[in-house]
């Protein structure tokens, strides 16, 4: 893989992001970086971010020998300067070339929302693997799957991976014989460029509400929903859940750049839809249970019921929001070409790390993991939960990052005291707050004539506690940690046993 200086003014020019060039234009680069401790001989190094000037001396000292920035830096004498007009659009565009465009070599599956994104990645990974024969690759907030091998499989530190890390994967995914790639797509990703100049086969906007809206991240919802929007502004064909806040915004925002026959609408049989459009694709059940669920699937219009995928879906997964969430993956799967059958198939062993995950104890009812860590997710959760048991308690053990999401610990005050009758407050992941002054807060938030509130710091103790506590018809819900192996606390990731283990050593030693 190389990248010359010809290529490189053409396409900048071409995007009109060029500004100007010094030094040498003869170059050929064979390798591209953003950071310094990658740089090698030929490397072109990409000055973005918080970035210092010492980065550019230590990648010129490892061999690099030419720069894009928004300016020149003193430190980049000798080498090749290109001042553009916006890094990260530059980045994204340059390293899609670097990499010779694999995506033009995949199938690209794209989801977005405030919820849900892992879930339906994982629904939708799963499908492909089924109809494609294992050659799907999958980039989601836990894990990076770019072939079969063991060493083929990476745990992510981003939703959706930086431009050259992006393009760098996908070239990885396609040289291990991947056709297909299931991906979700943060809207931090489009605030960033990180996916500047890709378009998706398919692109699925699952839902949205208010979230990641603070320093670093979203000024403004109106932002948020922009950003969120583009997914759908640059996907060849579009899926959106009509049961989503905002539809008529993320409606125009898809029919901007995809006809309307080829946007398809789905939603609950029954559901309220916010305008006259019509839907392609209902769900239904009426049978919800508390560890799978079994919901029918029907077309409702022309080109719904040419995708043919009719039928009753057997999901590993229980939680009606998780239906919907397949309802998003199965059309998805069906545009790709994947039949009703395989899909079948496929959801009935499908697993997401860290949601829905349940620990069964005779005595003390059933356990759930979940990462639920906003209002939303956690309303969802408990209110799933709270419908399937009438006879019990819903006891939940949970507390709040520190340092961000600080809108977080009121709607969880909110949702547990809309649905829960116990709560036991501790930690997660407090940064450099102190747990309990932030358990204290989602505690102000709490309606207490609904819930009886407990405080234990060590989330040991506390899931303990709420196992030994519960009876046989209550529910424990282990919330907002997920899968997650660490407590992150004054800057230091501190070994966790993880929400899981921990309930499975107290329900054997019951
Ligand atoms: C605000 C934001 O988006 N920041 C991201 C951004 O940071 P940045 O460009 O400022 O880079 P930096 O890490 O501060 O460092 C500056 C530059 O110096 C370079 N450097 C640094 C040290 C050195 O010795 N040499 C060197 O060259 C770095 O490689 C970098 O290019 O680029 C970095 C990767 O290059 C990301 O790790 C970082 O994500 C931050 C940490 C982050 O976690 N952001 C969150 C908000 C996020 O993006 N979340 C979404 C999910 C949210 C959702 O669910 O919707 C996501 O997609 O993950
Ligand atoms: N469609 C949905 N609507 C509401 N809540 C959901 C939905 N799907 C999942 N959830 C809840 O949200 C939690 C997070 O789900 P998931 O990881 O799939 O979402 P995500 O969009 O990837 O989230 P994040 O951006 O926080 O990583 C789940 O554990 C579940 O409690």
């Amino acid at each position: 893989m190389s990248l010359d200086m010809t290529q490189v003014l053409t396409l900048l020019q071409e995007h009109q992001l060029f500004t100007a060039v010094t030094g040498d234009q003869s170059r050929e680069f064979t390798s591209v970086t953003y950071d310094s401790r990658q740089a090698q001989p030929d490397t072109l190094f990409f000055c973005k971010g918080n970035f210092k000037p010492e980065y550019l001396t230590a990648a010129k000292a490892a061999g690099a020998t030419g720069y894009v920035s928004e300016k020149t830096y003193a430190e980049g004498k000798g080498m090749t300067a290109v001042t553009v007009t916006n890094i990260q659009q530059a980045m994204a565009l340059l390293g899609a070339a670097f990499y010779g465009y694999p995506q033009n070599d995949l199938f690209i599956i794209a989801f977005t929302g405030t919820k849900g994104k892992t879930t339906s990645a994982y629904f939708e990974h799963h499908i492909q693997r089924t109809h494609t024969h294992d050659q799907a690759a999958l980039f989601s907030t836990i894990d990076r799957v770019l072939g079969n091998q063991p060493a083929q499989r990476f745990k992510s530190d981003l939703t959706t991976p930086e431009s050259l890390d992006l393009f760098h994967d996908m070239r990885a995914a396609v040289d291990n014989g991947m056709t297909h790639l299931v991906m979700e797509v943060s809207s931090q990703a489009y605030k960033k460029n990180r996916v500047f100049g890709l378009t998706y086969d398919v692109g699925i906007f699952l839902n949205i509400t208010p979230d990641h809206i603070g320093e670093n991240e979203h000024p403004t919802f109106a932002d948020y929903l922009h950003c969120k929007e583009q997914l759908l502004v640059n996907s060849r064909t579009c899926i959106i859940n009509a049961e989503t806040d905002h539809l008529e915004d993320v409606y125009q925002a898809a029919k901007t750049s995809t006809e309307p026959e080829n946007i398809y609408l789905y939603a609950r049989k029954g559901a309220k839809i916010q305008l006259p459009l019509d839907l392609d694709v209902q769900f239904s059940n009426d049978e919800e249970t508390l560890h799978d669920s079994a919901f029918d699937v029907a077309a409702v219009s022309d080109k719904g019921r040419a995708l043919a995928l009719n039928g009753t879906y057997e999901l590993s997964v229980p939680g009606d929001y998780n239906e919907s969430n397949a309802a998003s993956a199965i059309i998805a799967g069906a545009l790709s070409g994947a039949t009703a059958a395989e899909m079948q198939t496929a959801l009935t062993t499908v697993h997401v790390p860290g949601r829905m995950e349940m620990v069964t104890s005779k005595q003390h009812g059933t356990i759930y993991i979940d990462y639920a860590h906003n209002y939303a997710s956690l309303k969802a959760l408990l209110s799933f939960l709270r419908r399937q048991t009438d006879a019990g308690e819903v006891i939940v053990v949970l507390g709040s990052t520190g340092n961000k999401g600080v809108s977080r610990r009121k709607g969880f005050g909110k949702a547990l005291s809309e649905e829960a009758d116990r709560a036991i407050l501790t930690t997660d992941d407090p940064g450099y707050e102190d747990p309990r002054t932030i358990a204290e807060e989602i505690d102000s938030y709490i309606d207490h004539d609904k819930v009886t509130v407990s405080f234990e710091m060590d989330r040991k103790t506390a899931i303990k506690q709420a196992i030994n506590m519960s009876t046989k018809n209550d529910i424990v819900v282990l919330a907002g940690k997920g899968e997650d192996n660490y407590q992150k606390v004054n800057g230091v990731n501190t070994p966790y046993e993880t929400d899981v283990t921990i309930a499975k050593n107290v329900v054997e030693e019951l």
